[in-house]
């Protein structure tokens, strides 16, 4: 291990004072010692070692057996509020509940949410509407809205009218990922102790109430539901309603006694959030991204007036089938944005990477954001170029060196789910309005947070298509 580069090291604190930064300086720093050292490096926290890799083969070592997928911090960081849900739980639960909940993310039952996804992006073009008059509109809060009620529709069976305080939902999901970051910049906040006792961790207990209470209330509202169901006979299907929602899927699993109350709460903390941020995350950065980029937006424009003409028809999922080239962008997009822009394993048990032996109890962090940006494999990196995905240019290339999702046994359920509500959305964007830049990609300023955030509102302008041609 000593053998591994990194940067230089403080007796005692190893690089604890080297962390110790701001949450855009941390951002800036793992990228700057990816820079450096390349594809194998190390930094050392009081007694946590952690192996940094850039390196398609050797995440693909990691990534793709369970032997390796072991989650410890920081996803223990969230376990006050996700509990052992599926995105930080281990071992035989971490399997038993992937096994459950796996058939939510079958196409069969995903194609029942389409109509709830094209409810959604008529009501988020109205909402466009209405705050045209701004000039600008910072789409991050536009579509975390849009895509927290789609998730509560889709997965958990809840209409719009029956969620509140969905703004401070999300504003308490910030709020967490704040927490998380400070806690891992703090060495000391490692002892829960002493972490216990700070203002940060105040913050914490205050937030939680409001994300349990907001989706606990949603699970009642539909255990009630189902209940009056059964006892008036009353079969979803009869009653025009999307059926087999994930939630209903857990609640069926409650009757069968294979998970509690607890363990239904905890997957559906996880899949409110993990469903909703993400993808609004990559909504935000692909809008702000073919803002800047005209002619790839002409393109795209050019393949959906090929689908749909002058007509203002809904779209169809074979219609979603034939955006190829929207998919390309969406992929380009998320190569330059991955939502999720590191990963992170915990090692219990001995592996050699690149030619070092990395012994158990050691964390290793995936750098997805770098790897995406690596020369080799995708020249200019910081070029839009959609063509990047076309099959002809994918051909050989390793596929761990395109993980937005993840990949291997532990990747993310909802990949299909996700593309379907991008694509869905961002095809009814374009079709009414043409997007302008305000905020330039060079402005971008990220942070370390929970899902790739920056420092500053994405702005955005939205000009309706129809009156283009008189302006
Ligand atoms: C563009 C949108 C999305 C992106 C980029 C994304 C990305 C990811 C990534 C990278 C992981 C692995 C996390 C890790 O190992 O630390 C993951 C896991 C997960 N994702 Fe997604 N996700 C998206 C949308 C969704 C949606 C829509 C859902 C649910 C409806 C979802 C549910 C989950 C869950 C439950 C896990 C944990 C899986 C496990 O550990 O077995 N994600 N996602």
């Amino acid at each position: 291990m000593h053998k591994i580069p990194g940067p230089p090291r403080v007796p005692l604190l190893g690089h604890m004072v080297a962390m110790y930064k701001s949450p855009d300086k941390i951002f800036e720093h793992l990228r700057i010692w990816n820079k450096i050292y390349g594809r194998l490096w190390r930094l050392d926290g009081a007694h946590i070692h952690t192996i940094h890799l850039t390196h398609p083969e050797d995440v693909e070592l990691i990534l793709s057996t369970t032997a390796y997928n072991q989650k410890d911090l920081p996803y223990t960081f969230l376990q006050g509020w996700l509990g052992e849900g599926l995105l930080v739980s281990n071992g035989d639960k971490w399997h038993q509940r992937r096994k459950m909940l796996t058939p939510a993310f079958h196409l069969k039952i995903l194609n029942k949410y389409f109509s709830v996804l094209c409810e959604h992006t008529q009501e988020l073009l109205v909402t466009i509407e209405n705050e045209l008059n701004k000039g600008k509109i910072d789409v991050v809060p536009l579509i975390s809205k849009a895509t927290l009620l789609i998730m509560c529709e889709t997965a958990l069976g809840a209409k719009p009218h029956e969620i509140p305080s969905i703004n401070s939902y999300i504003q308490s999901i910030h709020k967490i990922g704040e927490c998380v970051v400070k806690r891992l910049i703090k060495p000391w906040f490692l002892v829960d102790f002493i972490y216990g006792l700070s203002f940060t961790a105040r913050q914490e207990r205050a937030v939680l109430p409001d994300l349990h209470n907001f989706t606990k209330n949603i699970i009642e509202r539909r255990r009630r539901k189902r209940n009056r169901n059964t006892a008036t006979g009353i079969q979803e299907n009869n009653v025009n309603e999307v059926k087999a929602t994930m939630l209903d899927i857990l609640l069926d699993e409650e009757a069968k006694g294979t998970i509690n109350d607890k363990g239904i709460r905890e997957e559906v903390d996880t899949f409110l959030f993990e469903g909703h941020d993400t993808t609004a995350t990559a909504l935000a950065f692909m809008m702000m991204r073919i803002a800047n980029e005209p002619d790839i937006q002409d393109s795209i424009c050019e393949e959906l007036q090929d689908i749909f003409g002058d007509s203002q028809r809904s779209p169809t999922i074979e219609d979603l089938s034939k955006m190829k080239y929207l998919e390309c962008c969406i992929k380009e997009s998320l190569r330059l944005y991955p939502s999720v822009p590191f990963l992170s394993r915990y090692l219990t048990k001995e592996v050699v990477i690149a030619g070092y032996t990395i012994p158990k109890n050691t964390y290793v962090d995936l750098h997805v954001f770098d790897i995406h940006r690596d020369p080799e494999v995708y020249p200019e990196p910081e070029k839009f170029r959609p063509e990047r995905f076309l099959p002809e240019n994918t051909a050989g290339r390793n596929p761990y060196s395109y993980i937005p999702f993840s990949a291997g046994p532990r990747n993310c359920i909802g990949q299909k789910f996700a593309t379907m509500m991008i694509k869905t959305l961002m095809s009814g964007i374009l079709r009414k309005y043409r997007l302008e830049p305000i905020t330039r990609p060079e402005d971008l300023v990220f942070i370390a947070d929970l899902v790739l955030r920056t420092n500053h509102p994405i702005d955005v302008r939205f000009r309706p298509r129809e009156h283009l041609t008189s302006n």
